[in-house]
């Protein structure tokens, strides 16, 4: 699917600015289902920009419901009838989540009900920060029951099935399709995964912004295990180049690919971090191999699967 075809309905500005700039200066309907903290609301409707934060959409809800501001608010994002609920961290960027949704998402609908089950949901944090369900499923199970009348009636088309199950490496997916890749890809970025496997391969999507999963505690953890025995992750990549060279006794090479600023010179920095510290940890043990430090391929990259999953992927 083209990026424009994965904003299709959304974006409203046009002009003769940028692609990039236009989608970043670009008003959305973000449309937030208060389920039953508003009763007789089925959804509100806010606009918001690309970098609009969680926070400050709830503001504009809150606002809009006149809803009470004593109580402590949070957006989840559901993508499925009844599946997991995703809470937005108050610095996330709804626009941003919408824009990784199948284009059928996005699409505006015209009456009451929605032909997708992807929303946010607005919830109420309870006092022990545990989110606060009461009530808002009925709310969901009426809102999204006319539309499943209408589609046992044939009215409208079936749901497309969700991909379900998440394999760490894409040699696992059942069926072999760019959609199944990129769901699977989507679902695990969803997860905070970014690391993937295909084999011996490790794809990396550029969550811009700090995870914490390159502490010490991961530098160990990933020391001297075969590939695939643990969660995908860089430092796995390391660990088996540095185990390899030993056993071998050979060199080895790392190739890191991907376009400008797909997160190479990121991906070679989190490589040699986790090589200097199994070298330290040689030299400690009396095991004085050298570790020369990676060349970045700058080629091109085969895609850009960052920008490719931002921009709705496969929807
Ligand atoms: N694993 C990661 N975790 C968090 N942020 C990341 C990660 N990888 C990349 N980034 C973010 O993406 C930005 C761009 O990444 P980076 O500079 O590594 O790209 P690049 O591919 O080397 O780009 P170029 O080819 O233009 O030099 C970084 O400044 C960082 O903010």
């Amino acid at each position: 699917m083209s990026a424009r075809d994965a904003v299709g309905g959304l974006a409203v500005a046009m002009g003769t600015l940028g692609r990039r700039q236009r989608l970043e200066n670009s008003e959305f309907t973000v449309r937030v289902y208060p389920g039953a903290l508003a009763e007789g609301t089925i959804y509100c409707p806010i606009s918001a920009r690309k970098s609009t934060t969680a926070a400050e959409a709830i503001e504009r809800v809150l606002e809009r419901l006149r809803l009470d501001r004593a109580r402590c608010y949070v957006l989840a994002e559901v993508k499925e009838f009844g599946g997991e609920e995703w809470i937005l961290n108050p610095g996330d960027c709804p626009v941003q989540r919408m824009l990784l949704w199948p284009r059928g998402a996005l699409e505006p609908t015209t009456s009451s009900t929605t032909t997708s089950d992807y929303r946010f949901l607005l919830r109420q944090k309870n006092l022990d920060g545990s989110i606060h369900y009461g009530g808002s499923l009925q709310m969901w199970l009426r809102v999204t029951e006319e539309r499943r009348r209408m589609v046992e009636r044939g009215l409208l088309p079936p749901p497309r099935p969700v991909a379900h199950g998440d394999h760490a490496d894409l040699c696992g997916l059942p069926q072999l399709s760019e959609r199944a890749l990129l769901d699977n890809l989507r679902a695990r970025f969803h997860q905070e995964k970014i690391y993937t496997y295909v084999g011996s391969i490790l794809i990396v999507i550029n969550p811009f912004r700090f995870l914490p999963i390159y502490n010490p505690k991961y530098v160990k953890m990933y020391d001297d295990h075969s590939l695939g025995d643990l969660e995908p992750h860089i430092y796995a990549v390391a660990d088996v180049a540095y185990h390899a060279m030993l056993q071998r006794q050979s060199n080895q090479c790392i190739v890191i690919s991907g376009e400008s600023g797909s997160g190479k010179t990121q991906s070679t920095n989190f490589l040699i971090h986790h090589l200097t510290a199994l070298s330290q940890k040689g030299f400690a043990s009396g095991n004085q191999k050298q570790v020369r430090l990676p060349h970045v391929n700058e080629a091109p990259g085969p895609r850009n699967l960052s920008a490719e999953l931002a921009r709705g992927g496969s929807g």
